[in-house]
């Protein structure tokens, strides 16, 4: 770029830091003066409230004098507020204002106009924009095409203008350090310094250089229900996050990240993305993985944990159980199940008071049952309650004639009889009489508050035993057979959820259908003030899981993002996903697309990782060059230990972080102490909740996902550890989290799974080759 264009550009830069800092200077002025402000009406309150209380018409006085004064208070403290927010906007503006321009034409005008993009709008008069947000409309010119016609949306509908240059800066302390001109969408070169990066433990934006199709699942504000197919590394977190940032953008004053939900694999995952939305302006939307939701509506029971899902993956049996409860058949007879229980079959418990049965449970049935077929589940119940609150009302007289009751008046002492009265709003009374009677009432009262609890929280239905009812109840409503099981395993299986139930545990599959079944049962419509739900790595959800997060969450638009050939929990069973996902929503409003090209990995990983799938979504990489992947195949566990060390170390040297994945929990612990024993310090990662740190870090498979590390070392891909071709997904999935290096090192053999990847994609270091 010729010197002169850079020098012209600087001069405008310095220009437009100019003015920020003006509007700085002014914004710290009007903070100093409401400062002051607010001080000087705290410090008058006392004089300019008057305070006249003998008469109404003078607290009336009072009461309005000091409503004046705290809405000139809030007024005050909104305004300094927000122009503190707009202060630390500017701050961040004032070292990197921009990082494009754009000079187009809109036909129909005479000249053409000049605009540049940052990462937040800027103005030094009104609706003169010296920096536009990348958010609005016309920034999406820059994402969406090169030079020439580029259509883009507008809240009026579609705009097209002839785009004559697009310029594109790294500017760094205000000063700019590169110019260039591109023809293209966004300049291979800016998007190959972003991706030569260092890994990091927190994620960063990808705001200057979104690519096209990711603009388009960033800006869609259309869909009910938009997919995202990506291959690993494609940026469908990354874009998911910026979408979050556009809506928040799009509907600014509508829409507030608290209504916005995130379901996202694991805690270590929420904990490496959370700081994307802070850095783009905005406030985190809520995030949760779908084992916290369960957790969280169901506190009296211990739901089945990530590691000890991945675990009973292993068991063949247990797979198929998983199937069936994971399919929308099951959600659908779940449903039907519910929907019987109007006529017949509600399981009930009695109610006890003091050790017998207030209630009996037959006498609760007898109630739930007498309102007509038009009653549903949700006024059933209610009106049951309702029955059930009345009749608890009416059994006071009878309790207060009690010998216990008699006795406990006899033995209250003074404050306790004060103190009831008190609460009772009742003067002490000198016929004794009436006295007895109040404080038998108030005794009473008192001990049948925990059965009024009881019916308002619907303690009387059973929802362990109609849990299981339903359970036996599904061979007549789902046929088994097309899941490849009989009765008899079901029944084994039941009699495990029952064993589990007793110690209060319950499996994350039946997590599902019991919330789903209780919800039905009591007639909860879900959370309508989530209106955006998001879930990433959604292949690794059961299409029972999806359907319940809809009926869950009835207004929010829904985007799903994942990769069908990282489905290391659903395998196979992923693909039928999106099928009955259509029929879920929609078809007018649903879209879907695919992201085929990986910026994660060099292309020489990518190109190996991509020969581990046999029928794979498409995948493209992108021109990033790096060294092959090696791959050591050793003699036992010491000398591959020793391998893992001595590359471990080189990747140090190349202060690289270094991941170590392992399959399960129980290999990374071994690795762990065999690394320590030969002086390596590396952090093991044994549950979500830890913090990714720099170094090495050791981590078992199923808590890699989502995540990226500068190297990979995959421990061990010998046959007997990836023997399985259900396994396959997994290997992916590891493989995958390498930027820019991969070692994979086996103990012995390797595993077959390796064996489609030609020769020529990496380099093989065998034991016996190196001695
Ligand atoms: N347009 C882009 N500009 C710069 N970096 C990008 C872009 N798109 C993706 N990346 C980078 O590529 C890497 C992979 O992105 P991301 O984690 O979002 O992929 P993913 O599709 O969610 O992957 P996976 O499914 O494997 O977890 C990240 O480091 C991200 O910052």
């Amino acid at each position: 770029m010729a010197d002169n264009i850079k020098q012209q550009e600087q001069q405008h830069l310095d220009g437009v830091i100019y003015k920020i800092k003006v509007a700085e200077t002014s914004l710290e002025k009007k903070i100093k003066s409401t400062k002051k402000d607010v001080k000087d009406i705290y410090a008058n309150f006392n004089n300019d409230v008057r305070l006249k209380t003998s008469t109404y018409s003078g607290m009336m006085d009072t009461a309005m004098s000091i409503r004046q004064q705290q809405q000139m208070l809030s007024e005050r403290e909104n305004r300094q507020e927000h122009a503190a927010r707009e202060l630390g906007t500017l701050n961040k503006l004032e070292g990197n204002p921009y990082f494009a321009r754009i000079d187009f034409h809109e036909t129909g005008e005479k000249r053409s106009e000049t605009i540049y993009i940052g990462m937040a709008s800027f103005t030094d008069k009104p609706d003169h924009y010296l920096i536009y947000d990348w958010r609005a409309p016309i920034s999406s010119i820059y994402y969406n095409g090169g030079i020439g016609d580029v259509t883009y949306m507008t809240p009026d509908g579609e705009q097209t203008v002839n785009v004559k240059l697009k310029r594109q800066f790294q500017i760094e302390n205000s000063k700019i350090k590169t110019v260039f001109d591109t023809e293209e969408v966004v300049g291979d070169q800016m998007l190959l310094d972003a991706l030569s990066n260092r890994s990091d433990t927190k994620m960063k934006s990808i705001v200057t250089t979104i690519q096209k199709e990711q603009n388009q699942i960033i800006r869609d504000t259309n869909s009910e229900l938009l997919f995202v197919q990506g291959a690993a590394g494609s940026g469908k977190t990354a874009a998911v996050l910026q979408r979050v940032a556009y809506l928040l953008y799009q509907y600014r004053g509508n829409l507030h990240s608290g209504q916005i939900i995130l379901f996202s694999p694991n805690q270590l995952f929420n904990d490496y993305i959370n700081q994307v939305l802070p850095e783009l302006g905005e406030q985190n939307m809520v995030q949760m993985t779908f084992y916290q939701y369960s957790s969280y509506r169901l506190p009296s029971l211990k739901v089945e944990t990530l590691a000890q899902r991945f675990d009973e993956q292993i068991e063949e049996r247990a797979q198929k159980i998983n199937d069936i409860k994971g399919s929308l058949d099951y959600f659908k007879a779940v449903s039907a199940y519910a929907n019987h229980l109007n006529k017949e079959d509600m399981r009930f418990r009695n109610l006890m008071f003091n050790g017998s049965v207030m209630f009996p449970k037959e006498k609760v049935e007898e109630i739930y049952y007498s309102f007509n077929e038009n009653y549903n589940l949700r006024n059933r119940l209610d009106a049951t309650k309702e029955k059930l609150l009345k009749m608890l009302n009416r059994k006071i007289h009878v309790e207060m004639r009690k010998k216990w009751v008699e006795d406990a008046v006899q033995t209250l002492s003074r404050e306790e009889i004060q103190q009831m009265h008190q609460k009772g709003e009742q003067e002490e009374i000198l016929d004794s009489d009436k006295e007895f009677k109040f404080l038998a009432r108030q005794i009473v009262v008192k001990a049948f508050s925990k059965l009024h609890r009881q019916i308002i929280r619907n303690h009387f239905l059973s929802i362990n035993n109609q849990f299981v009812h339903m359970l036996r109840s599904c061979p007549q409503i789902v046929d088994l057979g097309h899941y490849g099981l009989d009765e008899t395993q079901w029944k084994e299986d039941i009699k495990a959820t029952i064993g589990r139930l007793k110690q209060g545990r319950l499996s994350l599959a039946d997590a599902s259908a019991y919330l789903y079944l209780y919800d039905l049962m009591t007639g909860k419509r879900g959370d309508k003030d989530i209106r955006y739900l998001f879930i990433d790595e959604v292949q690794d959800y059961s299409a029972f899981q999806l359907a319940f997060l809809k009926f869950s969450f009835p207004r929010a638009k829904f985007t799903l993002l994942g990769d069908l050939n990282q489905a290391i929990f659903t395998h196979e069973n992923s693909r039928k996903l999106l099928d009955e996902l259509s029929t879920m929503f929609p078809a007018d409003k649903t879209r879907v697309v695919q992201l085929t090209k990986s910026y994660r990995s060099t292309e020489q990983i990518t190109n190996f990782t991509k020969h581990l799938l046999t029928n794979g979504e498409e995948i493209v990489p992108f021109n990033r060059e790096g060294e092959l992947p090696h791959i050591y195949v050793e003699d036992g566990v010491d000398a591959a230990v020793e391998t893992v060390k001595r590359q471990a170390e080189i990747n140090l040297n190349d202060h690289e972080t270094t991941a170590i994945i392992g399959k399960t929990l129980k290999e990374c612990e071994m690795l762990t102490n065999k690394l320590a024993e030969t002086g390596v310090r590396a952090t093991l990662i044994r549950t979500e909740n830890q913090r990714l740190v720099k170094g090495i870090i050791v981590v078992p498979s199923y808590l890699a996902k989502g995540l990226e590390f500068d190297s990979v070392i995959m421990w061990d891909a010998s046959s007997d550890c990836y023997g399985n071709e259900r396994d396959r997904q997994l290997v992916y999935t590891i493989c995958t989290r390498a930027m820019h290096r991969l070692t994979i090192i086996a103990t012995h053999d390797l595993s077959p799974l390796f064996d489609r990847v030609p020769e020529s994609e990496y380099v093989m270091e065998k034991s016996t080759a190196r001695s």
